[in-house]
């Protein structure tokens, strides 16, 4: 039996509700695969896409006088709260298939920053859709965004991403995980707060749903954390015609990718970031990347990539 904190990209999600559902139900499946072999699943998530689409809507509407403005906390909130509820959905209809009593919940999740993080000062974090560059360029004229090329994907914009620091509703997820529920939790990064005289407080931000994944399976002392995406693998030249695909990394050998600059920003780099802070120094410990519909081959070790420690 495995603890493993399994961590579903943003992107891999789709563009919209209808995608998402589609895409969530089919995962579902593998997932209380997983569990009916009598694993440990804690399921994380990204929402780079939808918390940005869901900005987008808000402020729309704001600028339209037809409701508050939402800062991005809120709307990191609501993106935790939209994509939780397909989730749990179809992971309670994939239990009541198989006749499986199990309870499904999510927790709304707050993780601690730091303010004097200097990832403040520079945003990284693609988030929302993709644009073309004329695109970009002319919202970052209206609105006074930033846009970045993202993975030869396109232009989007980007916010400041923290790094994580604590999760504050920690001792409820131990607590849910063993009682044996099925936990949903550090949705989109966590919703960034700060420890303030007067409490905890919201901040602008998007944190990296990887390295809250890290955190997060190094909290519940898990010993596999899988990273779901859009790719079967992590590749060397990624994109390029001399593309090379990577099955088994090593510590050393993944920092010395890293090092030559072989994963992109605000895309595959934080994964393989996230990867080796969760694996370094425990040899115990395994870190997979692989794409959203792998996850069964990847269990069976016949996809992804596979980082130990
Ligand atoms: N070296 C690389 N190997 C594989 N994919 C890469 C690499 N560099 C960048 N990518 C891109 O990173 C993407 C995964 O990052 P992203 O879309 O941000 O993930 P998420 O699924 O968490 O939203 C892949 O779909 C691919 O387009
Ligand atoms: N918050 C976050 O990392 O989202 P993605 O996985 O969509 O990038």
């Amino acid at each position: 039996m495995s603890k493993m904190v399994v961590a579903l990209g943003g992107n891999a999600l789709g563009k919209s509700p209808e995608e998402q559902l589609q895409l969530v139900k089919n995962t579902a499946a593998s997932l209380i695969g997983l569990v009916r072999d009598d694993h440990q699943v804690v399921i994380s998530h990204g929402n780079g896409p939808q918390v940005g689409q869901i900005n987008l809507g808000m402020n729309y509407a704001a600028e339209h006088g037809k409701t508050a403005a939402f800062p991005f906390p809120e709307c990191g909130a609501m993106s935790q709260g939209y994509i939780g509820y397909h989730l749990q959905q179809s992971l309670q209809n994939e239990l009541a298939k198989r006749n499986m009593d199990k309870n499904v919940v999510t927790t709304i999740t707050q993780i601690e920053v730091d303010q004097d993080d200097t990832a403040f000062q520079k945003p990284t974090k693609p988030v929302g859709d993709f644009y073309s560059k004329e695109q970009a360029a002319q919202i970052e004229a209206e609105k006074g965004y930033t846009f970045v090329e993202d993975a030869g994907r396109g232009y989007r914009q980007v916010v400041a991403s923290p790094l994580p620091k604590s999760i504050i509703e920690i001792n409820s997820i131990k607590t849910l995980v063993e009682h044996g529920d099925l936990v949903i939790a550090g949705g989109g990064g966590g919703v960034p707060v700060i420890k303030t005289e007067t409490g905890l407080k919201g901040v602008p931000a998007v944190i990296d749903k990887d390295r809250s994944s890290a955190l997060l399976a190094d909290n519940i002392d898990a010993d596999k954390l899988i990273i779901l995406t859009a790719v079967d693998y992590v590749y060397v030249n990624y994109n390029k015609p001399e593309q090379k695909v990577l099955k088994q990394l090593s510590v050393e050998e993944a920092q010395k990718y890293m090092d030559d600059g072989q994963f992109a920003a605000g895309s595959m780099l934080p994964k393989v970031q996230a990867c080796l802070s969760f694996v370094k120094g425990h040899p115990e410990r395994e870190a997979i990347i692989t794409s959203l519909n792998g996850l069964d081959d990847a269990l069976k070790g016949n996809l992804g990539t596979v980082i130990h420690g």
